[in-house]
């Protein structure tokens, strides 16, 4: 596929060095310091940017009808209108938290363990996400989209980086070296502890998620998620 790259930092750099292994054609960069190629050459474009700059990317996409894959995190307040743009231009879009299929798969296993647990109200869930110093915003998209799944199938009504109360579930996040993305949930009893953790070893699974969302993504038209691309 010819490719279009919208932020090449950490997250463009991976996914083109993984993308040209495919054999996929990189014909657009765009970055802070770096803009080259033709958008409008582009099959689809992989949108790893700044918060700041998420919504213009994309809604740049979707008005010149090119499929647009974003995993940028800390720009969610605006998701309901890129799907809105989404649908009034006839577009192609997929945003996720995590592209990893890993993370994914860990959702799914959120859900159940936040239903299976709901009824003991002994433990309380709690979310802790660690990952470098250089991410912009906090907490990550990633234990987001974790406090949702657990809201879903559970009486916590929302989540809080502060003091929770009854109905909130606690996210801490921590800053530290180079950790690529290591989340755990942990159900807290006076008893014992339960948790799940997935920790990422390399930025690789992001980019092969985010790949195989674009490859997914062509020929359709509407707004997807991770869950319809894996099927699960
Ligand atoms: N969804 C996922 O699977 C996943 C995985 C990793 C990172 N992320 C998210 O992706 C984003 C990027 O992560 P990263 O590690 O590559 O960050 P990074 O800081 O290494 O790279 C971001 C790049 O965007 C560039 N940029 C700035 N303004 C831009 C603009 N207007 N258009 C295009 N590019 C612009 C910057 O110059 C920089 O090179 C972050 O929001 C991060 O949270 C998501
Ligand atoms: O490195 C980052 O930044 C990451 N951001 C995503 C998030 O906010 O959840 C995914 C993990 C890596």
């Amino acid at each position: 596929m010819k490719l279009a790259l919208l932020g090449y930092g950490k997250m463009g750099k991976t996914i083109e060095r993984l993308a040209k292994e495919m054999g996929h054609e990189i014909v657009y960069k765009k970055g802070s310091s770096l803009e080259e190629g033709t958008l409008t050459r582009a099959e689809a474009a992989i949108e790893f940017s700044i918060p700041e700059a998420a919504v213009t990317n994309i809604a740049h996409c979707l008005e010149k009808n090119i499929p647009v894959v974003s995993g940028t995190t800390g720009w969610l307040s605006e998701y309901d209108d890129m799907v809105q743009l989404c649908k009034k231009c006839n577009g192609s879009f997929i945003y996720a938290s995590n592209f990893s299929i890993g993370v994914n798969l860990f959702f799914s296993i959120n859900e159940y363990a936040a239903k299976i647990m709901a009824p003991w109200k002994e433990y309380s869930a709690g979310i802790e996400e660690i990952h470098h110093t250089q991410k912009l915003d906090a907490p990550s998209g990633t234990a987001i989209t974790i406090a949702e799944g657990i809201i879903q199938h559970s009486e916590k009504k929302s989540w809080t980086m502060e003091t929770p109360q009854d109905n909130e579930i606690k996210i801490e996040a921590v800053r530290e070296g180079d950790v690529k993305g290591t989340h755990t949930v942990a159900y807290v009893s006076a008893i014992d502890t339960i948790s799940l953790t997935h920790k990422a070893h390399t930025r690789d699974g992001f980019a092969k998620g985010a790949i195989l969302a674009a490859q997914w993504l062509k020929n359709k038209k509407g707004v997807f998620t991770m869950k319809d691309v894996l099927g699960i």
